[in-house]
């Protein structure tokens, strides 16, 4: 779905990542893992040209989508991330009703939709989420009377609306107790069947659990005290964390840092 060859990424004049080289394939749940500021975010950000929206923010190197140069000139950044859809750490549905939260990007889409066809796709997108049962009865109710994990599924809802090919989700758990977090990762699972989802994640047992693959990247310092961060390993899950190649990972995962 992905091929990355020696991006960098900078802010300014900080290089922040280095070289990172990696594939991420379809239908499979990719999980980026590392300790603090090892650039995890940032490389996430890359795949749906999101850092195009940060001030001073540079994308070097090689980032293809299904073959072609994300980043060609001739390419529309509006309808990458239409493609390519996110949800952030914090739940952030709109000052909106539940159903208008799912239905904003169908009602700015390309399709022109009739009233029923709209609701059709804003119950299969809750339905998708594993919303549908809880607020079928109150759809227009604020998105923000729901509960923190239910915001969550809603935000998830209103990417996967518009039928994205790729869902990249940024620690999307984070800020949620431990019932409505174990929901997600069954409801990230599902949606592997029908989507590509990258995941990044502080929670290593969330990365072994959910994930087909594993990249773990670190932050280096140089002889200059400047970090930078980058990939050490990509691999199957399954060896990632039973088997890894290189001594810096191991350490990780067995909370030898980070
Ligand atoms: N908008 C920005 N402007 C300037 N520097 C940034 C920006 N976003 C990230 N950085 C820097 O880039 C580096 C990598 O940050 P990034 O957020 O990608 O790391 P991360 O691994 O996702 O961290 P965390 O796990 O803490 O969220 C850090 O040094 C950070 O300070």
């Amino acid at each position: 779905m992905f091929e990355l060859g020696g991006v960098n990424v900078s802010y300014g004049t900080h290089r922040a990542v280095r070289d990172v080289s990696m594939d991420i394939h379809e239908r499979e749940i990719t999980a980026l893992i590392g300790p603090s500021g090892c650039g995890k975010s940032t490389v996430l950000r890359c795949l749906n040209r999101m850092n195009d929206l940060v001030p001073g923010a540079s994308v070097s190197g090689k980032v293809a989508y299904r073959g072609a140069d994300l980043y060609g000139a001739d390419v529309d950044s509006i309808e990458v991330r239409r493609r390519i859809g996110m949800v952030f750490q914090k739940p952030n549905p709109f000052p909106k009703s539940i159903y208008d939260n799912v239905a904003y990007g169908l009602r700015f889409g390309p399709d022109r939709l009739s009233r029923s066809d709209l609701d059709d796709r804003v119950e299969a997108a809750l339905t998708s989420a594993a919303l549908w049962d809880e607020v079928k009865d109150k759809l227009n109710s604020s998105g923000h009377a729901l509960s923190g994990g239910q915001q969550q599924r809603l935000c998830i809802a209103r990417a996967v609306a518009v039928r994205p090919d790729v869902v990249l989700m940024d620690e999307p758990c984070s800020a949620l107790d431990p019932i409505a977090t174990a929901k997600i990762e069954d409801l990230m699972q599902k949606l592997a069947d029908e989507f590509t989802l990258v995941i990044v994640t502080h929670n290593m047992q969330q990365a072994a659990r959910v994930s087909d693959r594993t990249a773990f990247f670190t932050a280096d310092t140089d002889s200059e005290g400047v970090r930078h961060g980058r990939l050490v390993e990509y691999d199957a899950t399954e060896k990632i964390f039973n088997r890894p190649a290189d001594q810096r990972t191991e350490d990780y995962i067995s909370g030898r840092f980070g």
